[in-house]
């Protein structure tokens, strides 16, 4: 159904308002993304944008959203965001479909089993407490920059059974957000503005050629430290010991391939998620005074398990609210044959967008969707939300492996930095939001002050 709001398109599809000659919706992709995408619901339940000359697809309604990810997966491929990614994270679970896509998750399963979860807990828990130690009241803190760290340190850790450098780490904060940055731009300018010399194309080479630099050392590493056997039982391991069906081990490429995809995803919406929960835990006193209150029930200095984690009923809502209310801007698939998308037809290789940021902020399933309310989920659960509403891990085939990984990880963490400290926000600071890969906040000063006695006492 088209709204008063829609211009005519070729397609018939209801088109979104503001399309600029040559660049499309290339100007409120880039400056006013979230905005832009937000604003769709309104127009149709699909809806014609364009990137450059090239039309795209938005699909504004959870039921179509539905069709789209769990029946009709084995329709589409990743789309044109992930073609530009792929200069980037290469072949690997991101990038691929069909039975390359099935191939490859069967072979990285291993990794995220019920054990390895546990396994991952126990680092973050750990890591997390190091982190809370080193912490000094009242002095000054970035919590987003020490986020990246300690969520990129969780995954390279479980993963990878790898302590990363310092000097790692600052290359992974310098250099992400230039390659974000850069897909994005390639994905929703015409082609070919890649090959141009231009300096954010440099500066895309050599954030490559730095994380190449870090991802290949790590893996060279392991191999020179693990002689004729690999007793780490990680993912790692697993990689380096895959074989194909004529018995040949994977090649370096597809490895670094898959070091890189696990490093990036594994951490940027991490750090994100857990930045904006400390961000409306400590805001929102009532908020942090329950989620305080719960963690009372631990004993101190208990050592946390999966089990542990997911019994705390609202810390565990503070996340899902959390992830519907900063999450993944936008991800696209592209259509292999004729498809029809609720009413719309559309022929292959049409590019499609879906944006988990647009369901989660449409009001008709989530009323006054900018209010941080972790009670949404208290009374009903996940169980009664409309279906294709709330898309935190996507879903489907390509629903995000690291899903329970994530979940634990991030209460795990929250529960150790909550139980030690209050964080205050500086006064006066404007957090915005900043939409790339994740939706992170564009800066987070806050000042870590001391709990009362008792309190600390009880510190998990
Ligand atoms: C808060 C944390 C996380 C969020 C919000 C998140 C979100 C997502 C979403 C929305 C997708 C679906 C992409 C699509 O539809 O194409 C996805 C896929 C994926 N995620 Fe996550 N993720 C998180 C944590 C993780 C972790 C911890 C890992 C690994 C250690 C991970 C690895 C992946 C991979 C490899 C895929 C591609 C899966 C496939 O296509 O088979 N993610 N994630």
């Amino acid at each position: 159904m088209k709204s008063r709001r829609s211009v005519a398109t070729g397609s018939g599809t209801a088109g979104a308002p503001g399309r600029w000659p040559v660049v499309g919706h290339a100007p409120a992709l880039i400056s006013r993304r979230l905005e832009f995408l937000s604003s769709l619901s309104s127009v149709g339940e699909v809806v014609e944008i364009r990137l450059g000359p090239i039309p795209a697809y938005v699909v504004t309604d959870p039921t179509v959203a539905h069709q789209l990810l769990v029946p009709g997966d084995r329709d589409y491929d990743r789309g044109r965001l992930m073609e530009k990614a792929s200069v980037w994270f290469g072949d690997s679970l991101l990038t691929s479909h069909g039975a390359s896509h099935q191939q490859q998750r069967r072979s990285l399963r291993s990794a995220f089993t019920s054990e390895q979860v546990d396994s991952h807990v126990r680092h973050v828990q750990d890591a997390a407490r190091t982190l809370v130690e080193s912490w000094t009241a009242d002095e000054v803190l970035a919590v987003d920059e020490l986020m990246k760290d300690l969520a990129l340190t969780n995954t390279a850790q479980s993963l990878f059974s790898t302590d990363l450098t310092a000097e790692n780490l600052e290359s992974f904060r310098l250099h992400l957000p230039t390659l974000f940055k850069s897909v994005i731009f390639r994905t929703v300018l015409p082609s070919g503005m890649e090959r141009m010399p231009t300096m954010g194309n440099l500066r895309f080479k050599k954030a490559m050629r730095s994380l190449n630099g870090v991802v290949g050392d790590l893996i060279a590493d392991r191999r020179a430290g693990s002689g004729n056997g690999d007793e780490h039982g990680d993912l790692l391991a697993s990689l380096l010991a895959a074989q194909d069906d004529q018995g040949h081990v994977l090649p370096d490429q597809q490895i670094r391939d898959h070091v890189m995809t696990m490093l990036v995803a594994g951490s940027e919406s991490t750090a994100a998620v857990l930045s904006w929960a400390l961000y409306e835990i400590f805001r929102n006193p009532h908020i942090a005074h329950r989620v305080r209150e719960e963690l009372g029930a631990i004993p101190s200095g208990h050592a946390l398990t999966a089990a542990d984690v997911s019994s705390l009923t609202y810390l565990n809502n503070v996340v899902s609210e959390t992830l519907r209310r900063y999450p993944v801007p936008f991800i696209m698939r592209r259509t292999l044959k004729p498809v029809r998308l609720g009413e719309v037809e559309l022929p292959a290789g049409a590019e499609i967008v879906y944006s988990p940021y647009l369901l989660h902020h449409d009001r008709r399933w989530f009323p006054e969707p900018h209010r941080f309310d972790p009670d949404r989920w208290s009374s009903t659960g996940h169980g009664s939300i409309t279906k294709g509403s709330y898309l935190p891990f996507g879903a489907g085939a390509h629903v995000c492996i690291g899903k329970r990984m994530a979940l634990a990880g991030l209460t795990t963490a929250l529960a150790v930095i909550c139980s030690h400290w209050r964080l205050e926000p500086v006064a006066g600071q404007r957090i915005r939001e900043v939409a790339t890969g994740t939706v992170h906040p564009n800066r987070m000063p806050m000042i870590p002050r001391r709990l009362p006695a008792d309190d600390r006492e009880r510190a998990v």
